[in-house]
């Protein structure tokens, strides 16, 4: 049954705690629940409202059908009579976001709410998912805040920590939440934990996820953990999953823009090839500044090969130097630049970059990894990788050791995409987030 968008003075909004996340420490792995009581909630508004408009007045109606797992202004229905202007509005997208209580969900949330990022005439649900049951009042807590934005784009919200339950249906699934690497931790049990949750997820996903979901990790070690979690995910297509690389070609497109003293916005087919870690490769050959190669604006070659490649590399461990704490507010934006990325053409001549399956890729890096790469968008949420590139051997030196990289950390992971025992781990000296020095 549809749900009917509602004009944005009159908002009948769901916020559905997940029952699971009530009960005291659940198993993660729990059966879907099943799609009739949601449907059930949602015709039980879709009543209320009808009856609003025919007797042309509020509907205003608290704990909608009895129900008692919504909250506040989510409870409430109120009339339709601009239910006209609706109608040009499009369907509900539907988008899961994990870690929605961390620091970069914290800028995310409000954004995607706000329509900057599907756009003006997209409304949106929203479907938060925890890491446990500690996590959930924390997560009522982002509810609360987003209940009182007032964003008539923002359909529904629901909470949960239980993955099978917040995935259902979803078309996107940004895949945030991840645990930090402690003090003392060792790389090798950074993948295996953070491992665990994005097996886990992409368990869930490929149960109970739309077919055609399009899923954006971010927690780290994000190109590894999009390879677990595609792996755990065989009926989704791999080219649908993407480590967000888009924090990086930001910073390397900042740097550039600061070195030739022109505004970002002149820097173009900006592309990082391999890991989002130290070895990753700001690629200035083929960048633009202006429509020109950047190498034909910035002269000074040996900044190029040494300081704007380090710079980048080593942006995100100089701010987490100077703040105390690991980049948020520029990679919520550069997610949605990301998403954005996906869900419009890519302007003629350019590209962006992501990372990527790397199966069938042009250029020769090792297949069955996730890469970042530069890729185009025709705006329908999938892309194509870009073959007009010159790779020279500055570059491919430096592709190789990215690549050589994430195949150590694969073969760290191989218990968890069924191809082997953690013991073959043999993470090198190299393999750093971006944060780490
Ligand atoms: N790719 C990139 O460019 C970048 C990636 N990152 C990475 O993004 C991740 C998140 O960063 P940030 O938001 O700052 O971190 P925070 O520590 O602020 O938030 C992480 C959140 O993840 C939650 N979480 C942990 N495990 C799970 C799980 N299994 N399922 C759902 N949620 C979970 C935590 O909640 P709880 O209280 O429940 O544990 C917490 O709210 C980190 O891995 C970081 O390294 C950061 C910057 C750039
Ligand atoms: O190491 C981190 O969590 C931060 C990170 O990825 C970045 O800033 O690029």
């Amino acid at each position: 049954m549809a749900f009917m968008a509602p004009s944005s003075s009159s908002r009948p909004l769901q916020f559905h705690e997940h029952a699971s996340a009530r009960r005291a420490a659940p198993a993660l792995l729990r059966r879907p629940r099943s799609r009739w009581r949601r449907n059930q909630l949602v015709c039980s508004l879709e009543a209320t409202n009808r009856q609003a408009v025919q007797e042309e007045r509020p509907a205003a109606v608290n704990g909608v059908a009895g129900r008692t797992d919504c909250y506040g202004v989510f409870c409430t229905t109120y009339d339709l009579r601009a239910d006209e202007e609706t109608k040009a509005w499009k369907k509900v997208v539907s988008v899961a976001v994990s870690g929605a209580a961390g620091m970069i969900s914290n800028h995310l949330l409000f954004k995607l709410a706000s329509g900057q990022v599907f756009g003006p005439d997209q409304p949106i649900a929203l479907k938060l998912l925890g890491s446990s049951q500690r996590s959930f009042q924390k997560l009522e807590g982002v509810a609360m805040e987003l209940e009182d934005s007032l964003y008539p784009l923002l359909r529904e919200v629901s909470i949960g920590i239980d993955p099978y339950e917040v995935f259902q249906d979803v078309e996107w699934a940004l895949l945030i939440g991840a645990k930090p690497q402690g003090p003392g931790m060792e790389r090798a049990d950074l993948l295996n934990i953070n491992g665990q949750i994005f097996a886990q997820q992409g368990k869930a996903l490929n149960a109970v996820a739309s077919r055609n979901v399009k899923v954006l990790v971010v927690g780290n070690p994000c190109n590894t953990n999009a390879l677990i979690c595609l792996k755990n995910a065989p009926e989704i297509p791999s080219k649908n999953f993407h480590a967000l690389t888009r924090l990086d070609e930001n910073r390397a497109k900042c740097q550039l823009a600061l070195k030739a003293s022109v505004f970002y916005d002149k820097i173009s087919n900006m592309t990082i090839w391999g890991n989002h870690s130290t070895t990753q490769v700001p690629d200035f050959v083929n960048a633009r500044i202006d429509g020109k190669p950047a190498r034909q604006v910035i002269r000074d070659t040996k900044w190029l090969h040494e300081e704007f490649t380090k710079t980048v590399q080593k942006r995100g461990g100089e701010l987490i130097q100077k703040r105390g704490r690991s980049s948020a507010p520029s990679t919520a934006v550069s997610i949605v630049d990301a998403i954005r990325s996906l869900v419009n053409p890519t302007p003629e001549g350019d590209w962006f970059s992501s990372g990527v399956y790397t199966n069938g890729n042009p250029y020769g890096i090792a297949e069955d990894i996730v890469f970042s790469m530069p890729c185009r968008s025709k705006g329908d949420g999938d892309y194509e990788l870009v073959t007009d590139v010159t790779i020279d051997d500055f570059l491919w030196e430096r592709i190789k050791k990215s690549e050589a990289e994430l195949l150590a950390e694969k073969r760290c992971v191989g218990h968890l995409i069924g191809e082997g025992e953690e013991e073959l781990c043999e993470v090198t000296e190299d393999t750093m987030l971006p944060g780490e020095q």
